[in-house]
């Protein structure tokens, strides 16, 4: 891996002009009483410009193709290599994984779309219930409820996907991305399974992946968002065994990897990667969960897909009898899968995490 001793700093400098908050003005001056109370203490403290600097080190790449080549000595060098990342990176731009382009822009450029629509129409979507199945909110700073930093629209692809009705085509687009990328990491899950050195339906099984729980929480970072801090999602860790993202453009997620921040730059139709907490947990801290953060840039406007690839909501996540011994007693508690959700009031990505209730 090359490692570039150059530490590539944001160009915005925290010197954010007072833009007008366009389009949410007045979503501002109302009370949003489902926010969190509290963001935990994965917020870091520091967001002077020192502190939102990243390297750009090289994110590993993997070919999807090769984990499931013919050619055995192909198949086993790219499934090792997977294992090697999956434990020393947790995370990794897959290429060649088939979902073609045009699915990808379609899905991306409906979710801007989307975001493009009035207060009053993406009201309808405002959360009601910490269950909702389509839930649109905004994202704040961390302790300043009036610091809009991004806009967020969740829904669930599976088990059941709800579609967003508008604006037209957009659920469409969702659907055929959703599925497309599913059927990837379904793929993906028995290649990491097979790395684990089990079976290659392990994961499936013992996740109960036919009733899998996913999530998307699909969001903006317009550059116009009043800031005092560059943050734009505070550092965190998600939930699930694998999360996929698709952005509209490079740059703004920052991933931690052995102590200090690295800038995610993703190659054109790539799906970046990274495990889970519910993957760290099941291989009792083998493959962990990377934290990462998002800054914000005052330039463009960024548009990101993750996906939470998580188990069935009643799978009882533990850590597997093979990766406990004497040596390693388990590291984490049993719980739920619902149960570890719920635990965060399912707001899997306001820089909570289920991790610090769970570790031992
Ligand atoms: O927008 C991004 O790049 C990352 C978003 C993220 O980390 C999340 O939604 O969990
Ligand atoms: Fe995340």
């Amino acid at each position: 891996m090359q490692t570039s001793p150059v530490l590539s700093r944001f160009s915005l400098s925290v010197q954010l002009p007072n833009f007008p908050m366009a389009g949410t003005a007045s979503l501002l001056t109302q009370n949003f009483p489902s926010q969190p109370a509290n963001t935990k203490s994965f917020v870091p403290t520091d967001s002077s410009p020192e502190a939102i600097t990243a390297f750009d080190d090289e994110i590993p790449t993997i070919d999807y193709q090769l984990l499931f080549a013919d050619d055995h000595d192909l198949r086993s060098k790219a499934l090792a290599e997977l294992g090697k990342i999956c434990e020393e990176y947790g995370f990794f731009n897959l290429v060649n994984h088939g979902i073609p382009e045009s699915v990808m822009e379609r899905a991306l450029k409906g979710v801007s779309d989307f975001f493009y629509l009035t207060d009053e129409e993406k009201k309808e979507y405002e959360r009601k219930d910490s269950t909702d199945r389509i839930r649109w909110g905004l994202g704040f700073s961390p302790g300043d409820y009036q610091m809009v930093k991004r806009e967020y629209l969740k829904v669930i692809p599976h088990p059941k996907f709800q579609r967003p009705t508008k604006p037209p085509g957009f659920g469409d687009a969702l659907e055929d991305y959703y599925k497309r990328d599913r059927e990837v990491i379904l793929n993906l899950a028995r290649a990491v399974s097979k790395t684990l050195g089990y079976e290659e339906s392990y994961i499936e099984k013992v996740f109960n992946l036919e009733q899998g729980s996913d999530v998307s929480a699909m969001n903006v970072y317009p550059p116009w968002f009043q800031s005092t801090t560059p943050i734009g999602l505070p550092a965190h860790f998600d939930p699930g065994y694998l999360v996929s993202l698709i952005q509209n453009v490079n740059g703004g997620l920052q991933i931690l990897h052995k102590g200090r921040w690295v800038n995610v730059h993703m190659p054109p139709n790539a799906i970046f990667i990274n495990n889970g907490d519910h993957l760290e947990i099941l291989t009792n801290g083998k493959y962990k969960s990377p934290m990462h953060r998002v800054i914000l840039n005052n330039k463009v406007r960024r548009v990101s897909v993750p996906t939470v690839h998580g188990p069935s909501l009643d799978t009882f996540v533990t850590p597997a009898a093979e990766f406990v011994d004497e040596f390693h007693p388990p590291a984490y508690k049993a719980m739920i899968y619902k149960d570890t959700l719920e635990a965060n009031d399912y707001h899997e990505v306001d820089g909570k995490s289920c991790m610090a209730q769970l570790r031992l």
